[in-house]
């Protein structure tokens, strides 16, 4: 008996425990419940950030998930309304231009009214091109005014394919996205209209929009021109019911597809800016003599690429997706009043501390016009609210690029530098991130041959600090590989092609390469890709540095190579002496050499600062060619020189900072 109570107790305790217990946990105070949703944040926070060290480690995507990021279906595909927007990019900027345009047009005429399908010009062979009868187009512009390596084979392919207005049913209208710092302004862009012009056999049903960097005002414009159009035309209505493109696709991409290969970029290595290989550091040698305040710190880094199946060319590019630098950022957590630990959405839209998005994400060095914006909302003080207004004056163009006040402020100016300087704005975190770009990766020209050693590839990195209104200022990659990046560390890498700088097939080909500072990078890989490959051609190389005893890049390699012959060096030291020589100067003293060396058919490359060098050397060959060739007027000696650019004579690789 006394057992059978014992059980009785112990089952009543038993059953009050287990509902009971429950109940009174559900009456805890709030703080207990928050402290279960912290643990789960932090699971999250772990999730997307990869490692404490910082971003990279991510999730190898399937073909099918990789297939989304690049394909975004926004609407309804039964829709007999149909549009396609296509995009030709080389940093991204396009495809977000493009999904805005979905998005927009999706708005304007009510999601299940309309199917707007976006999709990026490398999978142009899955698109039927004469079942589709409204085309919009977003394409950049890179290199020396050539389009995107991913736009290249829709180029060429549609060329090849389709004789003058054979797509006759076609609509189209094209946006080109460029920088007016570059000589071709928007080049890609407008060849995609002419393509278009010549395979519909008729004008773009609007004009084509231009834009001058990340001009959102003007790129708004733009899309509501296309909406008026689409409103006053028929153009979206199509015959079909179903569509076919998105089936199309998932044959192709989808999971157990035979060749689901998403392309040259990713099908080659599969590592792309979301999915990077994070290969190993071996080496970090500094270039330069780097003691007094003018000196340059140039670095020469090598990374260990094994294992990966990356696969390089001289000429390409190593694409490096770096991590902010801590010191900036605590500077900025400091003016936004925030300790860092607070929680945000991230990129993915998962949870993520407000220290880490900033450190592992967020651009923080360029300020966006709509940031500009959301501080005129925040601030108070009148003088805050007067010169916010002033800036971003309708008169003066408002937030567009057009508006010169704006441009120039913003040029001089860090993410902390308006935030300091707008102090009774009190923002919000979430709404502060939104207003930012995401970190973009950096490219650097591979200096190295995979020939000489396939498991390694090398970059060269001029690493950039300097004070701006009294506070040190760093460019982001190039101290995150100099100062924040060890020896046997990790760092995340893609491959950039670059197939509009290329060696020629024949090494008995001479080429005269013009490669000022870390212009010679490339130049370093065509020597030793053309020795291992026992070439015979003559090397010619112009390199140009300040001190021939402080920034004189690979001194002693390039020396080696002119030594045994297989190199004709050529050196302007602009400080050495009072007057300054550029490597213009010392083409121009190589006339009859460089015009023998044209004359057997040689190929000419450039590469290095595009705002200024580029258009110096340009200027040197009209020279050359004009004092050469007979009766030759300076429009002959330009036309020369196109010539030669059609023919891959002449290939440059340019950039403007
Ligand atoms: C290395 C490099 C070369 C560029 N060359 C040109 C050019 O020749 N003409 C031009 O209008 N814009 C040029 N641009 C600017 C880009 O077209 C512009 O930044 C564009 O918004 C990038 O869009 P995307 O991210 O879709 O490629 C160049 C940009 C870079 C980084």
């Amino acid at each position: 008996m006394a057992l059978l109570v014992l059980l009785l107790v112990f089952l009543v305790t038993a059953i009050y425990l287990v509902f009971f217990s429950n109940l009174g946990d559900s009456k805890k105070p709030d703080k207990f419940k928050e402290k279960r949703f912290e643990n789960f944040l932090l699971k999250k926070v772990d999730l997307s950030v990869g490692n404490a060290e910082g971003q990279g480690k991510k999730k190898t995507l399937s073909p099918l998930e990789r297939l989304e990021q690049e394909v975004f279906q926004y609407a309804s595909n039964t829709s007999t309304r149909r549009i396609l927007v296509a995009y030709g990019t080389e940093y991204g900027f396009s495809r977000e231009v493009a999904k805005k345009i979905a998005e927009k047009i999706s708005e304007h005429f009510g999601k299940d009214n309309v199917s707007v399908r976006v999709i990026n010009l490398l999978h142009w062979e899955v698109v039927d091109w004469k079942r589709e009868t409204l085309l919009l187009f977003a394409c950049s512009t890179t290199g020396d005014g050539v389009l995107p390596n991913e736009a290249k084979d829709f180029y060429d392919g549609m060329k090849r394919k389709f004789g003058h207005g054979e797509l006759e049913n076609v609509n189209f209208a094209v946006l080109a996205l460029g920088d007016r710092g570059y000589p071709h302004f928007c080049r890609g862009g407008k060849m995609i209209e002419e393509l278009l012009k010549d395979i519909s056999g008729k004008e773009g049903f609007a004009a084509r929009g231009e834009i001058d960097q990340e001009d959102w005002p003007v790129i708004d414009e733009w899309i509501n021109s296309i909406l008026t159009c689409l409103d006053e035309n028929d153009f979206l209505t199509c015959s079909e019911t179903s569509d076919y493109l998105k089936e199309a696709l998932e044959m192709k991409f989808g999971n157990g597809s035979a060749n689901g290969s998403l392309g040259s970029t990713l099908a080659d290595t599969g590592y792309s800016k979301e999915n990077p290989f994070m290969a190993k550091m071996l080496e970090k040698r500094l270039l330069t003599k780097y003691e007094l305040a003018d000196d340059k710190e140039v670095l020469h880094i090598e990374l260990d690429i094994s294992g990966s199946g990356i696969q390089y060319t001289p000429g390409d590019a190593l694409a490096v997706l770096p991590s902010n630098c801590p010191k900036q950022v605590e500077r900025l957590l400091v003016a936004l009043g925030a300790k860092g630990e607070e929680q945000v959405a991230g990129p993915d839209g998962c949870p993520i501390s407000l220290k880490n998005l900033l450190l592992y994400h967020l651009d923080i060095k360029t300020v966006k016009p709509e940031l500009l914006m959301y501080l005129r909302q925040c601030a108070c003080s009148d003088s805050d609210l007067k010169i916010l207004d002033d800036l971003v004056d309708v008169e003066k163009g408002g937030l567009s690029k057009r508006n010169e006040v704006l441009r120039e402020y913003l040029a001089a100016r860090e993410v902390y530098d308006v935030l300091a300087e707008f102090s009774s704005a009190s923002v919000d975190f979430q709404k502060f991130v939104d207003h930012l770009r995401p970190l973009s990766p950096r490219y650097y020209s591979i200096s190295s041959s995979s020939l000489v050693d396939s498991n390694h590839v090398s970059i060269t990195v001029s690493v950039i600090r300097y004070q701006l209104f009294g506070l040190d200022r760093v460019g982001v990659a190039t101290t995150y590989l100099a100062d924040r990046v060890d020896i046997g560390d990790k760092v995340p890498v893609f491959l950039s092609r670059n197939d509009n700088f290329r060696l020629p097939s024949d090494g008995d080909v001479p080429i005269i390469m013009i490669g000022p500072g870390t212009g010679v990078a490339p130049f370093r890989a065509f020597l030793l890709e053309r020795e291992k490959t026992g070439s015979r051609g003559r090397n010619v190389l112009f390199f140009g540095c300040r001190h021939k005893d402080r920034d004189f890049l690979y001194s002693s390699e390039l020396q080696a190579f002119a030594d045994r012959e297989f190199l004709d060096l050529f050196v302007a030291f602009s400080r050495d002496q009072p007057k300054k020589i550029y490597v213009q100067d010392i083409m121009l003293e190589q006339a009859d050499f460089l015009w023998s060396l044209l004359q057997q058919g040689a190929h000419v490359y450039v590469c290095g600062d595009g705002a200024k060098m580029a258009n110096d050397v340009h200027e040197a060959w009209i020279h050359i060619v004009s004092s050469h060739k007979p009766d030759c007027r300076r429009e002959d000696a330009l036309e020369f020189m196109e010539f030669l650019e059609k023919n891959s004579r002449y290939q440059r690789d340019v950039w403007i900072t």
